[in-house]
């Protein structure tokens, strides 16, 4: 699926800026000259690996040059309004929609073969994709999305790009999400009642029998285990098949994730999206009084960041000793980004704010803090993307 809203109904950002928006930079001590480079900046794709050679049919179908991302690989850009989603190339899912910011972000978390991968806000799922095609036939993925819609979504586009074989997808809040990877020792009892079977999009009656009883059950969401973590898709080699349902939902010891966590985490956090004009472009649809209403009370910011915080603070909770989480949002403000890795900080002695390898070479700025960084329309000629990384220490 394309990343970006294929949808040309949608026209260039009112000119000047709408008073909503400015008075929301202002606010956030934004410099609004960043979005005058809006309507020039190109769009992107990424090659799934093995299409390299195809690149003059792309073009072709695309009907524009694709110019390589010197500081990406397999990225090209292509000009702004491009239109991929009606391309053969897309629907036989040989390119990604994806912004080269985010790209970046999924570089910086330095994936290698044979990683166990949590991607915490996963939906639609352009990282995860990314993540997947980087971890090729090795290691796992467990994507984990509040939205069952937006997963549903993610779900599609890992058939599409058929890499789903060793992901799994749970339908959970990441601020509590709790289980760990697929561990390689795990029991396999094909052939024993209750254990997971091969994935399939029709539910058996008594997977339908047990969803309706623990629906009754479960008047508030965070009582039951399994309700908790609604698994939505499991690939064949994602470690699932075979495994009891009782030790797949197991809840562990909050020291066990410092030896059997993640080897990596991302936590591409909910925020404002104002780094994305796409986005504040819809507000022209939505109406102006909607923005308002969600960017610029201070309630409904306090309880964003808040949310940005028990995300990340639960995304590094699941990581292993020396593994690397990523944070990320595409806003811009202050208060979303350095504010809450200050906080997280703070609170967790055993994280360590580190640079981003070979980040020196990508076009972007770095942050207000040391160590993270932050890509924009005018410096980076991509998405608005804020990245800060981090490493858990043994204490
Ligand atoms: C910026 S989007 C993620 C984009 C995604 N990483 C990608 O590359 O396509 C943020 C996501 O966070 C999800 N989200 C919001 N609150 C959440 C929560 N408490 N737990 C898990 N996901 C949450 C939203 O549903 C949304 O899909």
């Amino acid at each position: 699926m394309d990343m970006k809203t294929d949808n040309t109904a949608i026209t260039p950002l009112l000119s000047p800026l709408p008073d909503a928006f400015l008075e929301f930079l202002r606010e956030n001590d934004l410099d609004m000259s960043i979005y005058a480079a809006v309507d020039a900046t190109p769009r992107y794709i990424r090659l799934k690996p093995g299409c390299e050679s195809q690149l003059m049919e792309f073009e072709a179908d695309l009907n524009c040059k694709l110019e390589k991302v010197n500081w990406l690989p397999g990225f090209f850009s292509i000009p702004p309004h491009t239109q991929i989603a009606s391309t053969k190339a897309y629907q036989l899912g040989k390119i990604y929609g994806i912004d080269a910011a985010s790209g970046a972000a999924v570089m910086a978390l330095n994936v290698t073969l044979g990683d166990h991968v949590l991607d915490l806000c996963a939906a639609p799922g352009a990282k995860l994709c990314m993540l997947a095609d980087l971890l090729g036939n090795s290691g796992s993925i467990t994507g984990v999305d509040i939205a069952r819609h937006r997963l549903a979504a993610c779900r599609n586009m890992l058939q599409k790009y058929a890499i789903g074989d060793r992901c799994r997808l749970f339908v959970a809040d990441g601020t509590t999400f709790s289980l760990l990877p697929p561990r390689s020792d795990a029991r396999n009892d094909n052939d024993i009642d209750d254990t997971l079977h091969e994935w399939t999009s029709k539910r058996t009656w008594k997977d339908r029998k047990n969803a309706a009883k623990q629906k009754s059950a479960t008047s508030d969401y965070s009582l039951s285990e399994t309700a908790e973590h609604d698994l939505i898709f499991y690939g064949r080699h994602s470690g699932v098949i075979g495994m009891h349902k009782n030790d797949l939902f197991r809840r562990v010891d909050d020291t066990e994730y410092s030896s059997f966590g993640f080897d990596k985490v991302l936590v591409d956090a909910e925020c404002t999206h104002d780094g994305s004009i796409k986005h504040i472009q819809k507000f022209e649809y939505w109406g102006w009084s909607t923005f308002q209403n969600r960017f610029l009370h201070v309630k409904r910011i306090e309880n964003l960041t808040s949310l940005q915080l028990a995300l990340l603070s639960n995304g590094f909770r699941l990581l292993k000793v020396g593994g690397f989480l990523v944070y990320s949002t595409c806003s811009l403000t202050v208060s979303q980004n350095e504010n809450v890795v200050q906080e997280f900080l703070s609170k967790n002695p055993s994280a360590d704010l580190i640079p981003v390898d070979g980040a020196n070479k990508w076009c972007c700025k770095n942050g207000r803090i040391p160590n993270t960084l932050r890509f924009d329309p005018k410096t980076s000629q991509t998405s608005g993307l804020f990245i800060a990384k981090f490493t858990k220490l043994a204490i």
